[in-house]
């Protein structure tokens, strides 16, 4: 697939800036805080209906505007199509497909597909299991879009559970039972969909980003990832998950109304990221921590390809730097002019002179962009 055009109006700290792809490959350069992400950000946007900086729709218009809009044109084999999202700092975002507006937001997601690469992804390795979840997440999001609408209702569920336990801290148990077993049973049943997606997803990425991982390391190292769920066993048919996740719900029973929370479900899963069987986080440098990283989003790259028969967007947010000029050309070998790629830096020294060539530059200055004359 192909982004042709993007469009960002009061947008971060854009006011009205147009942009035209004119290479498969284009390097945003420029200081620090000037917009380069902000970019990066806004095709994030369009793929995910997610960012991985976790801000409020109120963050992402300008300040001082009330609505942000960013528009695209995006060429796929099937054709080319019109992509706008609005953003309200009051009020619920809307999105619409060559101009007509789409109730429904997973019928918006799975046009464009994108895997953002930034060193923010170094948190995949060092921190909390939140991180990978919502990796795992944003991934499935474009993988499968139902999956959207399926997670929002079991944090719908979750949030209502965790409501309702609150309300009763200091209720006799006995009480309780009966109303709760209802919010029980939505929960089981929206949070076995989410399990069995999960499971799925990591089955598949997993192979693939041992594969890359070895190539990177040259065979030195084993990366194996596994899915932990918070309802353990070796189940697998949906019957059985729900069976075990009931199961686990009447054990912690009186643990939840003692902290009026919800304390079992996939809010609580965990990925096991491990090389050469020890947990990665404890497992070695920075430089082995960057390789696993950079073999999760190749992983990414090729699944999401696999899945829908084209290649996604790669958006590089200052990350080609941080790399050894090793796994440079690893990631640049497999991207070559296949995966049409955004990359932001501070400075152009770290390319290849190659690349340099073959890329359209632009220079990102407080929000607004100039197109300079070809660089020789
Ligand atoms: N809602 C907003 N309204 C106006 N300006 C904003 C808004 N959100 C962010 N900004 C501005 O955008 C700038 C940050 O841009 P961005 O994150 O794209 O930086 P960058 O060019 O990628 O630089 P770096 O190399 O530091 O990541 C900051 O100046 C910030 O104040």
């Amino acid at each position: 697939m192909y982004l042709k055009t993007l469009h960002l109006r009061q947008f971060r700290n854009y006011q009205d800036q147009k942009v035209e792809f004119a290479a498969a490959k284009t390097i945003l350069v420029g200081n620090n805080a000037q917009g380069k992400s902000n970019l990066l950000e806004a095709v994030e946007l369009l793929a995910t209906l997610r960012s991985h900086r976790m801000g409020r729709d109120r963050d992402l218009v300008k300040e001082g505007e009330s609505t942000a809009q960013i528009n695209a044109t995006l060429e796929r084999f099937s054709g080319v199509s019109e992509l706008t999202l609005t953003l309200r700092r009051q009020s619920r975002r809307s999105v619409a497909i060559n101009g007509e507006t789409v109730r429904r937001q997973m019928d918006f997601l799975g046009i464009l597909n994108a895997v953002e690469f930034s060193s923010l992804d170094l948190e995949l390795v060092r921190g909390g299991p939140d991180g990978r979840r919502n990796w795992l997440d944003t991934l499935l999001i474009q993988l499968e879009p139902v999956y959207a609408h399926l997670l929002h209702q079991y944090h719908q569920v979750l949030r209502q559970r965790n409501a309702f336990l609150k309300r009763h801290l200091e209720a006799p148990a006995k009480s309780l039972q009966s109303e709760l077993a209802i919010w029980d049973a939505q929960l089981v049943t929206a949070g076995t969909r989410v399990i069995r997606r999960r499971d799925r997803a990591i089955q598949r990425l997993a192979p693939i980003a041992a594969a890359w991982h070895a190539s990177i390391s040259g065979s030195t190292e084993v990366l194996e990832i596994k899915y932990a769920p918070n309802i353990s066993g070796e189940e697998n048919q949906p019957g059985e998950i729900e069976q075990a996740f009931l199961g686990k719900i009447q054990q912690r029973f009186i643990a939840e109304l003692n902290q009026g929370t919800t304390l079992v479900g996939p809010h609580r899963d965990e990925i096991e990221l491990s090389i050469n069987q020890t947990p990665a986080r404890q497992y070695g440098s920075q430089g082995q921590q960057r390789t696993l990283v950079l073999a999760l989003k190749l992983a990414e790259l090729q699944l999401i390809e696999e899945v829908v028969k084209e290649p996604p967007l790669l958006l590089l947010d200052d990350v080609l730097a941080e790399l050894d000029p090793y796994r440079q050309n690893q990631l640049l070998d497999t991207i070559q002019d296949r995966f049409q790629t955004l990359i932001t830096t501070t400075h152009l020294g770290s390319f290849d002179s190659q690349w340099l060539k073959s890329s359209q530059i632009l220079f990102v200055k407080a929000g607004e962009i100039s197109f300079p004359a070809a660089i020789s």
